[in-house]
């Protein structure tokens, strides 16, 4: 039997992970061009003040939102881990 209510929820959820992977697709080519310029101007891949930076405003956001912080912390350290990653083979290229 169709649920209707669950239904409406799922729908709103689909659209919201639509968006998640589009931001996401976004700011990977934005950081695939910061590796680029990185590694063509001898910059190393990492910059853990910066990342002290973003990670303390986003973990006010998060607290403003209503959000976990240590879990915004988490999902924001998995990606940039993974754009060091993306900048490491980068600069290994040249
Ligand atoms: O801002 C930079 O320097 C980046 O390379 C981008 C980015 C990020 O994904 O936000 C990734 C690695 C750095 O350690 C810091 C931030």
């Amino acid at each position: 039997m169709p649920d209707e209510t669950l239904n409406r929820f799922r729908q709103s959820i689909d659209n919201i992970d639509a968006a998640l992977i589009h931001m996401l697709a976004e700011r990977f080519k934005v950081t695939q061009a910061v590796g680029a310029y990185k590694a063509t101007h001898n910059l190393p891949p990492a910059d853990p003040t910066r990342e002290d930076a973003q990670i303390a405003r986003l973990r006010a956001l998060a607290k403003q939102a209503d959000l976990d912080p240590e879990f915004s912390e988490k999902f924001l350290r998995f990606i940039i881990d993974e754009v060091i990653r993306h900048h490491e083979r980068l600069r290994d290229a040249i």
